[in-house]
């Protein structure tokens, strides 16, 4: 079946084929002069750009995205020229992003197994830096099995290896029905579970240490409403 998300075929060459559709993952996407640059960039942001959560913090950039409407904001030139970067390849079916999530995790900080949901939908992109790590991937609870404990264990489905200036693209099934999240350790020992371990350079049984690890998550919000119409209302 054709990809209905019409990505460029360019990509075709870096599709994860062991897991689910549909998984991109680049290494080296950007090189390691990029990476520091967006660092630099990350971490020359006033601190009131970040916000704190447990086991993390995070910058928005591009508005706060919510269900009625994001109130757009321009988006730096540092970040542009990634958004746009990414739109190239096709991964927003010829939209061009218009939203970036910074996450910065230090060693045995992550993120809680979720689905990222309608407001982003059909196609999160990540690129990392700093630090490898692995997402994680989980079934939903199956509503249908009400009298079995449904453990996060008995959910795992699969792990990504990111490495750091990679580009991670998900999109379809893997988006809409799977949840992701990362474990809160501070190194991942890489298993034969792992649905990307050859394009990701790693081999069973290695341990990979983490460090800190900024994320970029690019994303495309449709739904916007622009500052010129919200004023123009009485
Ligand atoms: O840091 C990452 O790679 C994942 C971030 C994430 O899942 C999110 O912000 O929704
Ligand atoms: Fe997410």
């Amino acid at each position: 079946m054709a990809n209905p998300h019409k990505t460029s075929a360019e990509l075709e060459e870096y599709v994860v084929k062991d897991a689910p559709p549909t998984v991109y993952y680049v290494p080296a996407f950007i090189t390691e002069a990029e990476e520091a640059h967006l660092l630099q960039q990350v971490y020359r942001a006033p601190k009131p750009k970040w916000t704190q959560l447990s086991g993390r913090r995070l910058q928005n950039w591009g508005g706060l995205p919510n269900p009625k409407g994001m109130l757009a904001e321009k988006l730096p030139d540092w970040l542009l020229t990634y958004t746009e970067k990414v739109s190239a390849l096709g991964a927003f079916a010829g939209k061009t992003a218009n939203h970036v999530l910074v996450n910065e995790y230090r060693p045995e900080e992550g993120i809680m197994p979720h689905e990222d949901g309608p407001l982003y939908h059909p196609t999160v992109t990540t690129i990392s830096l700093g630090s490898p790590t692995l997402l994680d991937f989980y079934r939903p609870v199956d509503q249908t099995q009400t009298g079995v404990l449904q453990t996060e264990e008995s959910r795992y489905m699969l792990s990504l290896l990111l490495q750091r200036q990679s580009l991670l693209i998900v999109q379809g099934e893997m988006y809409e029905h799977y949840l992701h999240g990362i474990r809160g350790v501070a190194m991942d020992t890489l298993t034969e579970h792992v649905a990307n371990l050859s394009l990701a350079g790693g081999h069973v049984g290695e341990v990979v240490p983490r460090t800190t690890r900024v994320s970029l998550t690019i994303r495309h919000v449709p739904k916007i409403c622009h500052t010129n119409l919200l004023l123009g209302r009485k």
